[in-house]
């Protein structure tokens, strides 16, 4: 699938802005003062100790989460569209649905909720099994796929929604390498084609290999920007040190 309808052309605006953004739940603010910008077309992971805001930060960004302070200015119009892959711990795995299906609904925006899928979208929904290498498992519930194979299928639904910005909060959790090299090349291909993608993750030896910008978060940025220059000695320190982590990295 190398479609990139959806892919604004470079433009001056950025993907996803933030100014002086807070975010938290009724229990408090989480994540304060993040002030940059997601530039079309960029590669960014999100890291920090656990408990740092990562996922409420990428909530956030998405719009499931209000600022408490400060606004979030996404690009307007069909290139500010995004497509959100959740942690695994968010899924209701429980949920009486076949892979087939749950990779089927990344084409509502284009069929609508009710639509059937015809022509073209069964065709895609074939191809992104294939890509994501599930054919053989299709027509299970999801309930029966592994930890893997579950992120696989949520990769499945991405490449069907088209869409030119892409957030996924932990996409490799309890993924063998072998899937992580599956999944990472899709990022590669999406990136290639021009969309804006934002991961949270904890492996920092992917993200030096594979992911050009990073914000290192810690409550608040540490920093933001070049991956080698952001993932420092003295930085990660800070973080660690910011959050209090019992363990990180
Ligand atoms: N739904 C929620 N309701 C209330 N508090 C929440 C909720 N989700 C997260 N929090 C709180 O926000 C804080 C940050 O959590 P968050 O999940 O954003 O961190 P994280 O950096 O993604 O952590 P991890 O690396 O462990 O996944 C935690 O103290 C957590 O308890």
């Amino acid at each position: 699938m190398s479609s990139a309808s959806n892919v604004a052309s470079a433009a001056a605006v950025p993907a996803i802005a933030l100014e002086e953004a807070a975010f938290g739940w009724p229990t408090g603010i989480v994540t304060r003062d993040v002030s940059g910008a997601f530039e079309q077309g960029s590669l960014t992971a999100i890291v920090g100790p656990n408990g740092a805001g990562k996922s409420t930060l990428l909530k956030g960004i998405m719009g499931m989460l209000k600022p408490a302070h400060g606004r979030v200015v996404r690009c307007p119009g069909p290139a500010g569209e995004i497509a959100w892959l959740p942690q695994a711990a968010d899924l209701d795995r429980q949920f009486p649905i076949t892979v087939y299906d749950l990779v089927a609904m990344g084409a509502w925006r284009q069929v609508g909720p009710w639509g059937a899928l015809r022509g073209r979208h069964l065709r895609l929904v074939d191809e992104a099994l294939q890509a994501v290498g599930l054919t053989r498992c299709t027509h299970w519930l999801i309930e029966a796929l592994s930890g893997g194979q579950m992120q696989r299928a949520l990769f499945a639904r991405m490449l069907l929604q088209d869409a030119p910005v892409l957030l996924m909060d932990e996409p490799f959790a309890a993924v063998d390498s072998e899937t992580i090299d599956v999944l990472m090349a899709l990022i590669r291909q999406w990136h290639n084609q021009g969309r804006t993608i934002i991961a949270v993750l904890h492996d920092l030896d992917l993200v030096r290999e594979h992911f050009p910008r990073t914000l290192l978060l810690a409550r608040r940025p540490i920093a933001w920007g070049d991956t080698a220059t952001v993932l420092s000695d003295d930085n990660l320190r800070l973080a660690r040190k910011s959050c209090d982590a019992a363990f990180w990295g």
